[in-house]
């Protein structure tokens, strides 16, 4: 497969799959236009591309990030498409008792494991959306946290275990340009990401229901937020994930609605943006996305929409708190510094309880957020 050219992986259905763009993007809805960069120019130390990156994460935190123009990009690409056709696979041919056997891990509810539904509001409709976590624990590092995977999804042990690999050394990329960019000494944020630690990084599969032109906005596929993490790498075909333009006012995670734009997907990029850790080694000079997922645009809108996200996030006993560096200013430490772990708990709780609103007042969440 990783011998096709480039030109022939960006064709959408590609890799001997099922057409994954069954309808076009729309022209007439307003997209934002973020940057391209290139892994093959990070991993070959081009300074400009660094800047790039630098600026782009201290401004919008969002970039496309072409995976095509270096081996462990057509590498991940590969294993993101082969992923997205199996999760179609066994999140529509597995019963929803079986899929939901598959828990969060340790009653915390930790989004890195487990299955998780916000089923349909009318009974004989398809499940709104459903999503699962994969966690990077099944694989690797002590695993002592790995419950196994459910028996849906253990004969796809191989293609998890390869696009985690594959993403953790796209995420270490782009923090290893950061932490240049920074001043900070090398290895500073790497170090606490490496696969073989323990961490809750994960991937995640995620299905949204696709609607009929008639249904109103229906629910929002995912409330404006944040990612609890440090680099999210998302895999997308379909549109529906949308950020703010960069000249809305935003307070908290409240966006006009008129200030949101969609973001095209593209074929053989992946879509990245820094998440919450970040902004905490760095007194957030680094910026945290706001995004959310609505339903798909115009013609596509009927259609099922899948993604998949590779998800890094600081090692477990990591404390959250700034690193020193000329750059990056020093704050008074407000409450306790915790540890990756706890950070990671405390976060869930607050998204839970965003989705959750989000959930009983979807309309005014889409038309006046
Ligand atoms: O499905 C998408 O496009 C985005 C998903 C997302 O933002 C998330 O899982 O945090
Ligand atoms: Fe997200």
């Amino acid at each position: 497969m990783l011998s096709n050219t480039n030109s022939e992986l960006r064709v959408p259905g590609e890799l001997g799959m099922q057409d994954f763009y069954p309808a076009n993007f729309p022209d007439d809805v307003p997209t934002i236009n973020l940057e391209k960069i290139s892994l093959c120019k990070l991993l070959n130390g081009d300074k400009a591309e660094a800047e790039r990156v630098f600026n782009i994460c201290t401004t919008t935190g969002f970039f496309y990030l072409d995976l095509l123009d270096h081996a462990t990009g057509r590498q991940a690409w590969s294993s993101a498409c082969s992923i997205r056709q199996l999760g179609e696979d066994r999140l529509n041919h597995t019963p929803k008792e079986e899929k939901l056997l598959y828990k969060p891990s340790g009653g915390v509810s930790v989004f890195d494991r487990g299955y998780i539904v916000r089923p349909a509001a009318e009974a004989g409709h398809p499940d709104e959306r459903e999503f699962f976590n994969i966690p990077q624990s099944e694989f690797f590092g002590t695993k002592t946290e790995g419950g196994g995977l459910p028996p849906w999804l253990s004969q796809d042990a191989a293609s998890f275990k390869k696009l985690l690999k594959s993403g953790n050394t796209i995420a270490c990329t782009v923090m290893s340009v950061l932490e240049k960019e920074l001043q900070l000494p090398a290895r500073s944020l790497t170090k606490l990401h490496r696969l073989n630690d323990d961490s809750g990084d994960f991937v995640r599969v995620l299905r949204y229901a696709g609607a009929s032109n008639d249904d109103g906005d229906g629910p929002v596929g995912m409330p404006a937020h944040k990612d609890a993490q440090s680099v999210a790498i998302l895999f997308t075909w379909l549109g529906g994930l949308q950020i703010p333009d960069p000249s809305a006012e935003i307070h908290d995670l409240n966006v006009k609605s008129d200030d949101w734009r969609w973001v095209r997907p593209e074929p053989g990029y992946a879509v990245v943006n820094l998440g919450d850790a970040m902004e905490i080694f760095t007194n957030q000079v680094l910026k945290s996305g706001i995004h959310r997922v609505i339903k798909a645009p115009g013609q596509q809108r009927p259609y099922d929409r899948y993604s998949v996200l590779v998800a890094t996030r600081p090692e477990n006993h990591c404390l959250m708190k700034a690193l020193e560096s000329p750059l990056i200013p020093v704050r008074e430490q407000r409450g306790e510094i915790m540890t990756s772990l706890a950070w990671g708990h405390s976060l869930i709780n607050g998204i839970r309880k965003r989705e959750a609103e989000a959930t009983a007042n979807c309309k005014s969440v889409v038309t006046n957020a």
